[in-house]
């Protein structure tokens, strides 16, 4: 009591400055204990980086967006394999290490890529490594090998539509902008196929773009924000600069992000009702909803309220058709740079699918090795750039004469794998489908190295849908149309190629494009 009332004697310029003093003095400490004195201290790597997170938040926030991955490789290089990146983290680029870290182990992951986007109920935002492989196993086989194959009718739907509305731009004397096509089909495939119902994306060319279009961010850079404050600050910063935008003149889209995720909430809502009685169910559906699979496993309630819910189908839904379409506009693009890969493509998927009156056959599109080569290449180029990260929750972990304490953040980048000249050789930095044919991929010696779908326990569920939809996106186009890049448009690398990490890539210019014109082929 006496201690309290001396300090309320003492004037306000006195308290602050007792107070900033044992506020930095308690700073300095932290630091001094971070460099010298923590488990991590022997670690290489800038010393801002045993100190805090300012060095990611510079370069992912600051200097520009989504940039620290482009500054792992040179951190590498001047540290080697191992670089402290964080107070608590450590960042590792060593393939054999890789291998054990990203294999079937009960590690945790580091979610800060999930707090980012307000999506710490769904899957990918599961931290608990029991907790996600119950979650993971409430989806039963609905991402198997055989419930991929039976999406392919419901795709080929989708792209007879956009290929629909390809030949009237054609008819019309337009241009098409297949980076919008590429994703709005998917989407609309996987509206169906989670939630059991149509959205239309396809219908809606500016509305779709902006689902994809990250220019918003470059005022406020949301996600990356997101990841060092609490994730609604720079979210609602960025609607509100939306908002600011629009009421200068901007593009009004007739619906955005927040509304497919209110749609999604609502519809989420009748499923749930539906499956109560179970008379009604799947009566008038091609394919039982992913969501309904989830809602009937054997899970908590808390993953099963409606935020949860909404959360858990809006990331699957988004993981399902933007990752698929940032890989196949880049390996579209490299293959309207160049006739040798185009002509090459064109012949391979005339013999696979010669009536393109029918639908493709996926056996002869699998067959295909050119194609698969393509859409190996094409992946390559687009694994999520940003690192991967996961801590043991339990024990030590080791790397050479290193020992991590549990709980110590190991991250590892999956787009360093992809360019490692030692795998990929010199030319690791150039597109060329044809390293995946003969004599370079014998034993699949590169195979083992595509790891743009990650490895291990948290192996992307979505892989063989994935690989399905790569196919079908680049038959329809290539099968049917002749392409070629408008150059008046003056699309360029700025506009294709991975510049940011947004979780998927995101080009330099924010929005990837590809304006072409397509004449459809005769038969
Ligand atoms: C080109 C296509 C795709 C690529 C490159 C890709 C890549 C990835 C990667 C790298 C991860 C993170 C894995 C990890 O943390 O180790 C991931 C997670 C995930 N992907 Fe994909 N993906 C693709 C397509 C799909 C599709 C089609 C779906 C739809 C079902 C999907 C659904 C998911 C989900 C739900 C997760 C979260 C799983 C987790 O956190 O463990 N992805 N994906």
């Amino acid at each position: 009591m006496a201690v309290l009332s001396n300090i309320q004697s003492l004037p306000l310029s006195t308290i602050a400055f007792y107070a900033l003093t044992i506020y930095l003095t308690s700073k300095i400490a932290t630091a001094v204990q971070r460099i010298f004195f923590h488990p991590l201290s022997r670690v290489p790597g800038p010393t801002i980086c045993a100190i805090s997170r300012l060095y990611e938040f510079w370069w992912d926030s600051l200097y520009e967006h989504g940039r620290l991955w482009s500054r792992m490789p040179k951190l590498h290089e001047k540290y080697g394999p191992i670089v402290r990146i964080g107070p608590n983290e450590v960042h590792i680029h060593d393939l054999e290490y890789f291998n054990e870290l990203l294999s079937f182990r009960p590690l945790n992951k580091w979610a800060m890529t999930a707090h980012q986007f307000g999506i710490s109920e769904a899957l990918f935002g599961t931290e608990d490594y029991k907790h996600y492989t119950k979650k993971r196993a409430a989806f039963g086989n609905s991402f198997s090998r055989s419930s991929a194959l039976k999406c392919q009718d419901l795709l080929n739907e989708h792209l007879d539509k956009a290929c629909d509305i390809i030949k009237q731009r054609n008819v019309e004397g337009q241009t098409v902008d297949l980076a919008y096509i590429y994703r709005g089909a998917p989407a609309d495939m996987f509206t169906e196929l989670i939630f059991g119902k149509q959205f239309n994306f396809i219908d809606d060319e500016v509305s779709t773009r902006g689902l994809y279009d990250r220019k918003h961010e470059v005022l406020f850079g949301m996600f990356h924000l997101g990841r060092h404050i609490f994730f609604l600050i720079p979210l609602l910063l960025d609607l509100l600069w939306q908002q600011l935008k629009q009421a200068a003149g901007g593009p009004k889209p007739k619906w955005s992000m927040l509304g497919y995720l209110s749609w999604a909430k609502g519809t989420l809502k009748e499923l749930q009702e539906e499956l109560k009685d179970p008379s009604k169910t799947a009566e008038s559906r091609k394919i039982k909803p992913v969501m309904a699979t989830f809602m009937e496993a054997n899970l908590s309630d808390s993953d099963k309220t409606i935020g949860a819910l909404s959360q858990q189908g809006v990331a699957v839904w988004s993981g399902g058709w933007e990752t698929v379409g940032t890989t196949v506009t880049l390996g579209t693009y490299e293959v309207l740079k160049n006739h040798k890969i185009s002509d090459r493509l064109k012949s391979e998927l005339k013999t696979a699918w010669p009536d393109i009156r029918q639908p493709p056959s996926m056996e002869a599109l699998d067959a295909s090795p050119y194609l698969t080569a393509l859409i190996k290449e094409s992946l390559r180029f687009t694994p999520p750039p940003g690192r991967l990260s996961r801590y043991n929750p339990t024990e030590v972990e080791h790397y050479k004469n290193y020992s991590f304490p549990p709980g110590t953040v190991i991250s590892t980048s999956l787009s360093m794998v992809s360019r490692d000249p030692s795998i990929w050789g010199s030319d690791a930095e150039a597109f060329r489908p044809e390293r995946w044919i003969g004599k370079e991929n014998e034993d699949g010696k590169l195979d083992q190295w595509l790891v743009s779908f990650s490895k291990g326990t948290r192996v992307c569920p979505g892989l063989e849908l994935a690989w399905v939809e790569l196919r079908l996106l680049f038959a329809h186009i290539f099968r049917k149309f002749d392409l070629s890049i408008d150059e008046k448009a003056n699309i360029g690398d700025d506009d294709i190629l991975t510049y940011r990490d947004g979780f998927t890539g995101i080009s330099k210019n924010w929005c990837q494009r590809l304006p072409v014109w397509a004449k459809p082929v005769s038969s």
